[in-house]
């Protein structure tokens, strides 16, 4: 060992804990399944970090560190801004993005201890993936942890060719969108293997024999749409799970330590080129503010503004000019014996052009008192 090693290791950086982000649709089973992998972990003796970012959510079957019910009440949000149950729901989720660097505070002070961070995602999927909360969320973990999506897809309700088709072109929007490692978490194999759907995913045939014994309208257009996610399935990873019994876990730790390696690889490279092009576009906008005012101080150098009006100072003279106040001295005086009582400023200091504009009866009742003193 040289003397410089230790340095080195210090220095070198920690390794962060993998995200995993749990969306999917209504009732696929994202509560259970963050229930699951919580537990699972947890009797691994390798304890996550649990943030939940559902507002709605009745009672959640698993202890999370931080709770987004803990800081808004989606049910006073609706109530407040006079809102249906999704605007409540992305009211409570904009509110609580306000604060989410402090959440972020909270979860760097613990990365180190923890073995993943769990994240649950609203019911109404689109809250999330397709919202400016969402967005700021996704790009805030992944931009420090490497994160990864789990989206839970329920397997019994998505046998049949067009809703499968309909579950991947959505999870394929999520992926677009959101730019991350993605695994598709064939949840409820209890009920259903998902067995047909890895048939159809890998093999192409198979799925346009699917495709075939649907008669319906839809068929030729699902047909070019096949093409196309063909070409997405290439970059996911797939597991079939049982949130409910547990079976399939394994496996999807297994592919989330996969993604992780795949985020460090090819997608955090690509997120902190981003985020460099997004500082320097900044500093060139601030450098060229700069350089503006810097052309204006130029501009306006050696030209003298003058203070005065005539003789007398600006603001003596423009008090003066519309002034038709035959009463102005006394009005001085009952100035200078309310001053000590009343802090509201006196109506006498307000050039009478300014008071014209403000004509209604309740500023003038209130310009009567401030001169009062009262
Ligand atoms: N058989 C079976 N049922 C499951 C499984 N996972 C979840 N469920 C059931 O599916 C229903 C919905 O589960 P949740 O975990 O509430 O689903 P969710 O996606 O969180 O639902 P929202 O809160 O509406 O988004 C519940 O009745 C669960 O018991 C599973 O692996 N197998």
């Amino acid at each position: 060992m040289t003397d410089t090693a230790p340095e080195s290791s210090s220095s070198a950086p920690t390794k962060q804990p993998p995200v995993i982000l749990c969306i999917g649709m209504a009732g696929s089973g994202k509560t259970t399944f963050m229930q699951r992998i919580n537990a699972h972990l947890h009797s691994q003796k390798t304890p996550p970090y649990v943030l939940n970012l559902d507002p709605a959510v009745g009672t959640l079957p698993f202890t999370a560190n931080i709770d987004i019910r803990d800081t808004v009440n989606y049910k006073e949000v609706m109530k407040q801004y006079n809102l249906g149950p999704n605007g409540g729901i992305l009211t409570s989720l904009n509110l609580f993005t306000t604060k989410f660097d402090q959440v972020l505070n909270f979860v760097a002070k613990r990365a180190e201890s923890v073995s993943h961070i769990l994240v649950d995602t609203p019911g109404q999927i689109e809250i999330f993936t397709w919202s400016a909360s969402g967005a700021i969320i996704t790009d805030t973990l992944a931009a420090t942890y490497p994160t990864v999506i789990a989206y839970i897809i329920d397997t019994p309700r998505t046998t049949a060719p067009a809703t499968f088709m309909s579950n991947m072109l959505y999870a394929c929007s999520i992926l677009y969108k959101t730019k991350l490692p993605f695994i598709l978490v064939f949840n409820k194999t209890d009920v259903v293997s998902h067995d047909f759907a890895v048939e159809w995913m890998t093999d192409f045939e198979k799925f346009q024999d699917a495709l075939r014994r649907d008669t319906s309208y839809m068929s030729s257009l699902m047909n070019s749409m096949s093409l196309v996610l063909d070409e997405f399935y290439q970059h996911l990873k797939v597991v079939g799970v049982s949130a409910v019994t547990g079976h399939g876990v394994d496996d999807f730790f297994k592919a989330v330590d996969e993604a992780a390696d795949e985020y460090e690889k090819e997608y955090k490279p690509e997120i902190e080129r981003m985020i460099r092009i997004k500082m320097e576009k900044e500093e060139k906008e601030r450098q060229d503010q700069l350089n503006r005012l810097m052309k204006d101080v130029e501009v306006s150098k050696g030209t003298e503004v003058s203070l005065e009006k005539g003789d007398r100072p600006i603001e003596e003279a423009t008090w003066e000019e519309d002034d038709d106040d035959e009463d102005e001295e006394d009005e001085d005086e009952d100035e200078e014996d309310s001053e000590d009582e009343n802090p509201l400023p006196s109506a006498s200091r307000f050039p009478p052009s300014l008071t014209q504009q403000h004509n209604d009866a309740k500023f003038k009742s209130w310009l009567q008192q401030a001169n009062e003193g009262q």
